[in-house]
């Protein structure tokens, strides 16, 4: 057939005919179409958008379709008396078993027409009105204002409008599975109440709360503003759903601390999340991969290698685990063998082990967390792709589907998924195409989960991103919502993009320390600490020098007492007291002016603890050569030229930590770290270079003085030499 289950239309077929079709409680407009007609396949997409468009009003009218063109159908489209396709046909609610339907002509393809054919059909119900399904008239100002008086109206919400407006009628149904709200439809003819509450503009909203009416503010007056906007009020709830708790209840109910985040921001450690959940939790069900996943394995793991937006380290052991499957000769690969590559962590490439969800925390246990993310590695890799000069369009989409359709755990998102990419991955040309592809599916999936039991109250699923967020994204055409492609583009891009992820509350990429840092993180994150502090150096692939070593930076970040900072010690072997003591060393900041966030490091302290570090690691070297495993050694990155982030993530990484960010500067630039160091004060080389100049300066004057003198005693002894 055309549709599928996700398409939230109700298939058809000669055993549900009559469960579904009499004695309903919602009405029913049925499409009864052959899968062989064109004009039905070409309808289809339209049939599927109603269905998504009225999704809400399910419990009033909902949408049918039977495929007469299957054998066993035959004999029920014979039975309505269907002749050509597609034919629709509307049953009323509690149709009776000898009912055929009314017609429903459809003459359009234009959705917004179908919608209010629709709400016509529904208001010709005399006898049995879908019980669901609140009244679709226009108010008077008595019955109003007896609404008022009565003590249940917690929310009431007026649309004016004129009389063949059907913007009124639409949000009534689209709010119909809310509680605490009720909408009514007010006409512009209601004089009483339109100069009542002074209203000018047809249509427009007033909504009534703790006893006031106010005009609800949207940026356009049309029906989705309207019931987006009434949908998200913090009272007003789905039906038979619990109340969002307030968040500060939820902490103690979910299995790890809560991490306060901004929810319009996407968070690095989701994104490391997902990347240790998909190839060390989900892979690991595979015991053996063989050809065909093998091939899937290899296309998702370079897409990462090449676009994952991340940090270095985690960029680079992406990378060598690409290389690694790469060079594999077998058709089939033991786990086990990927798992070791993965953990095979040095200290400049590693995977964090473990979850830590931020931006994909979920309310409850069970709601987000890996799907979420995800969605947003997914978002992130087709943006990352899209600024790639040498991306194919489809490539991380194709990925991505087979990825999901060989490894997701949820078998029902990779056959949904797996469906709309049949329908229309293949026609992605460009990689701008492929992102918007993703967001417009993504936005499918949203809409068909929207109410389900795995939203979580507290993150409602939404056509994303919502006016709030992206208000330039919605646009209105002939009043109905439109999406402003090329804004939603430019939007997604910047969303998505790699200096715009926050690294808060991201795990240590010490290997050692990865499995046990997650409670001092958390505490440190709880605490309003920023972990974005840590940086990363850069150098070469392989360190060829000492020299070369030297260019590794310390990765120290701001933390509280106990916290990281003592971790950081003990990976450098100071004792945390030691490592204090060094922080609180004196400097000279502010003593004249300097760059913006310039900060003099006390270089005495920073040599000591480099070379410690040093030694630290070709003790451990040493011993590898030895035969031991190389251990996991202190925080000390190499940072490749190509990695360096945008201006932009270096400012705000300086602005946090200026300390760090003059160690971060010299493996870039080889400039501005202390260069000589004088009673633990640091001087630059320009401090050193005016010393010098003054100096020289000094002695030439000093020299003329002299010579001056010298010039004037040699006249004054003549003249007295003289008669
Ligand atoms: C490929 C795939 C298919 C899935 N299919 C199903 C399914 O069939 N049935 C099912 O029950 N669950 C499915 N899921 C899970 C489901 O979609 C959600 O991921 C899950 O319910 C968690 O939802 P969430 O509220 O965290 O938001 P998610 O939908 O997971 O979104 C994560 C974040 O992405 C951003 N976002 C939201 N919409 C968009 C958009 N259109 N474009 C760009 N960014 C956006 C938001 O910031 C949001 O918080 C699927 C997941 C994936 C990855």
């Amino acid at each position: 057939g055309l549709y599928s289950q996700s398409d939230q239309i109700v298939l058809l077929n000669p055993d549900n005919v009559e469960s579904v079709l009499f004695n309903s409680s919602a009405a029913l407009v049925v499409e009864f179409y052959a899968s062989w007609c064109g004009h039905c396949v070409a309808f289809s997409p339209v049939w599927k958008n109603l269905a998504m468009d009225t999704k809400e009003w399910k419990p009033a009218v909902d949408l049918v379709a039977i495929d007469c063109a299957a054998e066993e159908n035959r004999k029920t489209c014979v039975h309505f008396g269907i002749r050509g396709y597609p034919t629709v046909k509307f049953f009323h609610a509690y149709s009776e078993k000898d009912s055929t339907g009314a017609s429903f002509p459809v003459h359009t393809q234009d959705v917004s027409h179908l919608r209010r054919q629709m709400i016509s059909m529904i208001e010709k119900h005399k006898e049995h009105w879908p019980p669901a399904c609140p009244p679709l008239e226009a108010a008077s100002k008595a019955e109003i204002d007896s609404l008022l008086e009565s003590s249940g109206v917690e929310l009431l919400a007026l649309v004016f409008e004129t009389a063949s407006s059907y913007v009124g009628r639409e949000v009534i149904l689209d709010l119909l599975q809310f509680d605490n709200i009720t909408v009514r439809r007010v006409l512009n003819t209601e004089d009483e109440l339109v100069s009542k509450m002074a209203v000018t503009d047809f249509p427009s909203c007033y909504l009534y709360q703790g006893g006031n009416f106010s005009r609800l503010n949207v940026p356009f007056e049309a029906r989705t503003f309207y019931s987006y906007a009434l949908q998200r009020l913090p009272r007003v709830v789905r039906t038979s759903r619990p109340k969002p708790v307030a968040l500060d209840l939820i902490r103690n109910v979910t299995e790890h601390p809560w991490r306060e985040f901004n929810r319009t921001n996407v968070y690095m450690s989701d994104l490391e999340s997902a990347l240790h959940f998909s190839l060390r939790v989900e892979l690991a069900s595979h015991a053996t991969i063989n050809k065909g996943a093998l091939t899937a394995l290899k296309r998702y793991v370079s897409v990462l290698a090449k676009y994952f937006p991340g940090r270095p380290v985690v960029r680079n052991l992406l990378q060598t685990a690409n290389a690694w499957l790469n060079g594999l000769q077998d058709s089939e690969l033991q786990y086990n063998s990927f798992l070791e590559v993965l953990n095979n962590a040095t200290e400049d490439a590693v995977l964090p082990h473990g979850e830590r969800w931020v931006g994909c925390q979920g309310s409850q246990p069970h709601f987000r967390k890996y799907p979420c993310s995800m969605w947003t590695l997914f978002h992130a890799l087709t943006v990352a792709a899209n600024s790639a000069s040498d991306s194919r369009p489809q490539e991380v989409l194709q990925a991505m589907r087979i990825y999901v359709k060989k490894f997701f755990g949820c078998h029902e998102c990779a056959s949904h998924f797996e469906g709309m990419a049949q329908e229309s991955m293949n026609q992605v040309k460009t990689q701008s195409e492929a992102v918007l592809w993703l967001w417009s599916r993504h936005n499918r999936v949203n809409n068909r989960l929207a109410g389900d039991l795995s939203e979580d109250p507290n993150f409602p699923k939404i056509q994303w991103p919502p006016p709030e967020l992206c208000p330039k994204c919605h646009g209105i055409d002939n009043g109905e919502h439109s999406w402003q492609e090329p804004e939603v583009l430019s939007f997604l891009m910047d969303y998505y993009s790699y200096s715009k992820i926050l690294d808060n509350y991201l795990q240590d990429v010490r290997p050692q320390e990865a499995g046990r840092a997650q409670g001092t993180e958390d505490r440190a994150a709880q605490a309003g600490h920023d972990t974005r502090g840590r940086m990363e150096a850069k150098e070469g692939d392989e360190p060829t020098s000492e020299v070369e070593e030297d260019k590794e930076v310390l990765v120290v970040g701001e933390q509280e007492p106990g916290g990281r900072e003592g971790e950081e010690a003990a990976a450098l072997e100071l004792p945390p007291s030691q490592e204090k003591e060094w922080e609180r060393r004196p400097s000279i900041v502010g003593l004249r002016p300097r760059e913006p966030q310039e900060d003099i490091v006390d270089l005495d302290s920073f040599v000591s603890r480099l070379y410690q570090a040093k030694d630290l690691r070709s003790s451990r070297r040493k011993r590898a050569l030895r035969g031991h495993r190389p251990a996991p050694e202190v925080a000390l990155l190499p940072v490749e030229p190509d990695d360096l982030p945008g201006e932009q993530r270096r400012l705000q990484k300086r602005g946090l930590t200026g300390r760090y960010a003059e160690l971060e500067g010299e493996g870039r630039q080889g400039a501005r770290r202390p260069w000589i160091s004088v009673l633990a004060l640091g001087f630059s080389r320009l401090d050193v270079s005016l010393c010098a100049l003054l100096y020289v300066l000094s002695s030439l004057c000093l020299l003329a003085m002299y010579r001056c003198s010298k010039g004037r005693g040699r006249l004054y002894r003549a003249k007295l030499a003289l008669p």
